[in-house]
């Protein structure tokens, strides 16, 4: 898959980091998920985070957005340090997701589903809503506006009264996607976003999420198994392999490591 960047062959110069990491260690107990892990996100790049099965992917994705606390190190949210963490509290500092497996209300609409990512947006309580005047109209029809503007940007106008139950696999996908950028995350940490779709389906999703970081700049951390998408999406990446991070650096960096070669090709540790 050959990938032209919208904005150009090269990307703008990555400096501003968004989130660090340092010496982020979590256990199972006695299973080592995550031994030792420091790296960085910069602000506005695509940083994909992959390796073999059981490498601790979706267990750095889940400590990234507070789902899990590692036992040790320490983790700086736009150069301050995070404590105590959770999925919400992330979700309400500017980190959003979508997941593995598809988790949208499967009997609500396109249109309610995308809807119910602004859910952390919205300032107006229960009773503003229920008497449905002044400042909480005014408040919904902002929101109505910019969930349309996502349908609009993602091409899913044609589905959005469809209820997501009802549509094939590559376009939940994209719902998910759209329900995530509702909450204009600053970070958005999608995992394994092109799994079980077909070639064309993959294009279209890996040129949705080039837009995505290029027209509203939203950094972008992905965990993805095809590489061939990874070396062309990405700006960085950081390999795991049994919770250790192996390699860290830009795909044609990355792809020469010996180290990455062989956990690929499962040479014995
Ligand atoms: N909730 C949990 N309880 C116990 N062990 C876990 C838990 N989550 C992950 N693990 C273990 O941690 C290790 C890393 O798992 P993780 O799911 O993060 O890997 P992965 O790279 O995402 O794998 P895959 O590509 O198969 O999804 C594995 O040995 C896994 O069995």
């Amino acid at each position: 898959m050959t990938l032209e960047r919208p904005g150009g062959k090269r990307r703008r110069h990555l400096d501003e980091v968004l989130l660090a990491l340092e010496g982020v260690s979590l256990r199972f107990g006695g299973v080592n998920a995550l031994s030792d892990i420091s790296f960085d996100i910069r602000k506005g790049e695509i940083r994909a985070i992959i390796g073999p099965n059981g490498a601790g992917k979706s267990s750095m994705l889940n400590v990234i957005n507070g789902f899990y606390q590692p036992q040790e190190g320490t983790i700086r949210w736009k150069g301050r340090e995070r404590r105590r963490m959770n999925p919400y509290l992330a979700a309400s500092t500017g980190i959003g997701r979508t997941f593995q497996n598809i988790a949208l209300f499967k009997g609500m609409s396109t249109l309610d589903n995308v809807m119910s990512g602004r859910a952390l947006k919205m300032r107006r309580g229960l009773f503003w809503q229920l008497v449905w005047i002044g400042p909480a109209r005014r408040e919904e029809i902002e929101h109505r506006r910019r969930v349309e503007e996502i349908i609009d940007f993602l091409e899913i106008e044609h589905i959005r009264r469809t209820p997501v139950g009802k549509l094939p696999y590559g376009l939940q996908k994209r719902v998910e996607l759209a329900r995530a950028l509702a909450m204009e995350p600053e970070l958005l940490l999608l995992d394994e976003p092109m799994a079980g779709m077909n070639l064309e389906e993959k294009e279209d999703m890996a040129r949705f999420i080039l837009e995505v970081n290029e027209q509203f700049g939203t950094t972008i951390a992905l965990i993805e198994h095809d590489i061939g998408v990874v070396m062309d999406l990405s700006d960085r990446i950081v390999v795991l392999d049994y919770g250790r991070m192996i390699a860290d650096g830009t795909p044609q960096k990355v792809r020469r490591e010996q180290a990455v070669i062989d956990a690929y090709l499962g040479v014995a540790h």
